[in-house]
């Protein structure tokens, strides 16, 4: 057998990071090394000579870490969300230094989640209204999640190559924010509700019917078999990889 995985986890006392922690520890091909936290250096990381870094800080943070990480020499696994096509474009630079590091962006490790951003990816085109409804827990930092952003990328780009233009909307005055947020043209609503942990509905509408599709993480363990898989592929994808698509084969 060959020998396990060494992994560092970032942000290792938060919600995402102490699940990452506990899964790390019991998977048998995987060994924790380094459980970094806000007032610990990324030194750490190196001390415990980590080869995958899987970082679940905050988006003020998980570029400078990935900049360590790569420079370094340590593949990275990006759950955090906040990254924005800039944002990839500066990781796929530094990258160009250091070609044999892998960095894999995921902005939803749940296996559901990310064949529902691909379902909607293939409905698309079908649709000439769409809109994302995005629904988590009141102590997340950022809106719209990094799912919606994702989801509505994928869309849009599915809407414009089969030349669909914009989604139908006669609003012409309205209260600040009512349309939710604009996503390359497609609306993202963001709900923050005690008791929901991550949840999306795509809603699409065409003459006469419409199609939802939903998806519900009810518990951060439905992150942690993404993490596992990203953990394991992250050495043998250099470059920059967005999203599991690849890695689940769809
Ligand atoms: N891709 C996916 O499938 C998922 C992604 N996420 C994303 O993961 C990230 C973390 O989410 P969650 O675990 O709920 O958040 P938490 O706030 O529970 O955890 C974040 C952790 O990161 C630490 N942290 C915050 N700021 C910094 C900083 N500047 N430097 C270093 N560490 C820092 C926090 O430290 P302290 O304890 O001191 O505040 C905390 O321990 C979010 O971006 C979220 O959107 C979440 C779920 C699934
Ligand atoms: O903060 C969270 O909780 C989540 N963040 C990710 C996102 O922004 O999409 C993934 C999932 O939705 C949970």
């Amino acid at each position: 057998m060959n020998s396990p995985i060494k992994v560092g986890v970032l942000g290792a006392r938060g919600r995402m990071g102490s699940e990452a922690v506990r899964a790390v520890g019991e998977a048998p091909d995987t060994e924790l090394v380094a459980a970094i936290n806000r007032e610990d250096g990324l030194t750490g990381l190196l001390d415990g000579g980590a080869q995958v870094a899987v970082d679940l800080t905050h988006p003020d943070a998980v570029l400078d870490n990935i900049r360590f990480c790569v420079e370094h020499g340590i593949h990275v696994v990006v759950g955090t969300s906040g990254l924005g096509t800039p944002e990839l474009a500066t990781v796929r630079s530094w990258l160009a230094d250091r070609p044999e590091v892998g960095v894999l962006v995921a902005p939803n490790f749940a296996i559901g989640a990310v064949l529902s951003m691909r379902f909607a990816e293939l409905a698309a085109k079908f649709f000439e209204s769409v809109e994302i409804v995005e629904l988590h827990h009141p102590k997340k930092a950022d809106a719209p999640s990094g799912t919606a952003a994702r989801t509505a990328q994928v869309i849009a780009q599915a809407r414009a190559e089969a030349g669909l233009g914009e989604v139908p909307d006669a609003t012409t005055k309205e209260l600040d924010g009512a349309r939710g947020a604009d996503v390359d043209g497609v609306r993202v609503h963001s709900v923050r509700m005690t008791g929901l942990v991550a949840h999306q509905e795509v809603l699409f509408g065409t003459e006469g019917e419409t199609l939802t599709i939903r998806h519900d993480s009810y518990d951060r363990r439905s992150f942690m078999p993404g993490v596992l898989l990203s953990i394991r592929e992250v050495g043998s994808r250099p470059g920059l990889t967005v999203g599991l698509d690849a890695l689940l084969g769809i």
